[in-house]
Order: C-alpha cells, then sequence, then structure tokens
C-alpha cells in the first residue's frame, strides 16, 4: 500500500514532489563550497533539519560561517582540518560534531560527503544526520561497562585502561605514581555474623569513605569481592602511605552501623618504577597487601 506521500507525488509535478520529500528527510541534504581563498557557503539545503539552528538557509548560502561559530569549541578545529584533508586528497569527508542548536541545547551531527573540484575550489554534495540520541546510548553503555554495579566506583576493567594510561605518562615524564590495594579483614565474619545485605552496605560505604579521602584526579576501583585499588596519578609513596594509614585508622573508626572497630582493612602499596609493565606493578601491590595480612591485618605495608 502506498504512503499518502507518495500518492501526493503522483499528483504533482516531479520536480515539486521530490522538493516536498526533501524537506521531510530527517536530517539535511546539502552542498558545501569552498573557494580557493578559503571562503565557503552552502549553495544547497535541504532537509528538515535545517530548521533545528534557526539560522537562515539564503544567509548559508552566501557564508557558512554563522554555521560554523555554532560548531562545540573543540571540534571546530577538528571539522576544518577534516575539510582540508578531504579536499587535498580529494577521499569522502567522514565526521562526526558538536553543534549548538537554537535553543542553546547541543546534539551530534554526523556528517558524510563527496567532494569534487569545481572552479579551483572544491564542492561536497553530502547529507548530515542528528545521532545524539546513539551517542548518549553509546555513552550510557560504556558507562555501565566501566562501572561496578555495587559501588557505583569503577571496576577492574576500567582501572586497568586508566593504570595504562598513567604508566605511559609516568614512564614518558618519569611522573611519580602510586598503587594502593586495599581489601577488607575477616569479611566472610560480618557476612555471617550481620548478613550478606549488611556485607553489601559495608562494601557500599566502604567505596565513599575510599573516595572521600581521595583527590577527584585519583582513581578508586572495586577490583570484586571485598577488593579494592586506588591508582594516585603524582603521588610518590611517602604521600600513598601516608594516605593509606589516613584510610586505614578511619576505616577502624568508622561505625558501619554495628559499632566502630568491627571493620578493618588491610592495605598494600607501591609505586610505580620506569620501565614497569602494568602487570608488575599489580603484582607489587598485592604482595604488599600479602604481607599486610600476613603481618596481622589492619595495617598498611609497603613494597621494599
Ligand atoms: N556481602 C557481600 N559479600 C561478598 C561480596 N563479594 C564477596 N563477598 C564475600 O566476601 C568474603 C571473602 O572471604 P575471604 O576471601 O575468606 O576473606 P576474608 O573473610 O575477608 O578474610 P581475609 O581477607 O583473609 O581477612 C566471602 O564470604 C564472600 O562471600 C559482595 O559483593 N557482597
Amino acid at each position: 500500500m502506498p504512503s499518502n506521500d507518495v500518492l501526493a507525488g503522483g499528483e504533482m509535478p516531479q520536480s515539486r514532489w521530490i522538493l516536498d520529500l526533501t524537506e521531510q528527510l530527517p536530517g539535511v541534504i546539502f552542498q558545501l563550497h569552498r573557494a580557493p581563498d578559503g571562503h565557503m557557503h552552502f549553495p544547497y539545503l535541504a532537509g528538515s533539519g535545517t530548521r533545528l539552528t534557526g539560522i537562515d538557509r539564503h544567509d548559508l548560502a552566501r557564508d557558512a560561517l554563522p554555521a560554523l561559530e555554532r560548531l562545540a569549541e573543540p571540534d571546530y578545529p577538528r571539522l576544518m582540518a577534516a575539510i582540508e584533508r578531504s579536499a587535498r586528497s580529494a577521499t569522502p569527508l567522514a565526521t562526526t560534531f558538536r553543534l549548538r542548536l537554537a535553543d542553546d541545547e547541543t546534539c551530534w551531527i554526523a556528517l558524510r560527503a563527496q567532494p569534487r573540484r569545481v572552479d579551483g575550489g572544491t564542492l561536497w554534495v553530502g547529507l548530515m544526520i542528528d545521532i545524539s540520541e546513539q551517542m548518549a546510548e553509546e555513552e550510557r553503555l560504556r558507562r555501565l561497562s566501566d562501572t561496578d554495579d555495587l559501588t557505583g566506583l569503577a571496576n577492574r576493567r576500567m582501572l586497568m585502561k586508566r593504570l595504562d594510561e598513567e604508566i605511559s605518562l609516568s614512564n614518558r615524564h618519569g611522573l611519580p605514581l602510586s598503587l594502593m590495594m586495599l581489601d577488607l579483614d575477616h569479611f566472610k565474619a560480618i557476612n555471617d555474623t550481620w548478613g550478606h545485605l549488611q556485607g553489601d552496605q559495608v562494601l557500599r560505604d566502604l567505596a565513599g569513605l575510599c573516595q572521600q579521602s581521595l583527590r577527584e584526579e585519583d582513581l578508586v576501583a572495586r577490583l570484586g569481592g571485598e577488593e579494592f585499588a586506588m591508582l594516585l596519578p603524582l603521588t610518590p609513596e611517602r604521600h600513598c602511605r601516608q594516605l593509606a594509614e589516613r584510610l586505614c585508622q578511619s576505616i577502624s573508626a568508622h561505625d558501619f552501623g554495628f559499632g566502630p572497630g568491627h571493620v578493618t582493612v588491610s592495605i598494600g602499596i607501591t609505586e610505580h618504577r620506569i620501565g614497569d609493565a602494568r602487570d608488575i606493578l599489580i603484582q607489587r601491590a598485592d604482595d604488599s597487601l600479602y604481607a599486610a595480612k600476613h603481618g596481622g591485618r589492619n595495617r598498611v605495608m609497603a613494597s621494599d
């Protein structure tokens, strides 16, 4: 069964019908021209997306600047570089950018266009569509895949990613970097005595205490079970030790709901040494944690 638009099109002259159709497209089709002196304008713009910015398309037919001024700050040089590359190599322009709309909301746009040399300049023919919903969904999934469900902290995956980044910075610039491994003491007994739900609450409260005691650029992660890790960029071991000692004391003094003194932690710390691979650093922190457990728990141990 043909749609009403197709039926309507059958009754119109074809050019009018195509114009009508393009105006209803959920995006924008365009021609973008760049003159040899760099001046850009949109000789042709059509589609329902042309209304989003509130910029008159007749103005854009003279000068693309009002649209370019709507680009989010970091995306402007990126788009200009992509346009330059496409013009030079005569290869398709394919990029994404953020655009401020008439209501000051920002949306994500995907752009695809084919260049052609015209009068010493370049003419692109292409389309733009709003991909804000996909970008928001991707961001949501990314956050989910990096987050521990129970505590809302970063998870092991996220810790590994940040470790790789920080180790690389530390190796390149010789910046100090410390790692803490923290494990609840006798957590099985806490679960057995007060129940699993109370045990979960202890893990959440502990996550909060760890976060409160660190700076914004530090990363607190739950590795699983009752084990946590803290990554401290720009922090030498002696500062890390002070922080760990303070954290250890504040946890043992904290009332987790059944009086202070019932929950303690053991902490192992180590500092990154130039050339250390990720696994070596983790292993050293783990060895320190093992030493803290076997030294009697409720204490901090550093690597040799
Ligand atoms: N409530 C709760 N318990 C958990 C969770 N994950 C692991 N556990 C429990 O944590 C306990 C860990 O026990 P163990 O590995 O024996 O360690 P521990 O009792 O803390 O003893 P030490 O580490 O040697 O001081 C187990 O009873 C697990 O069931 C969780 O998400 N929630």
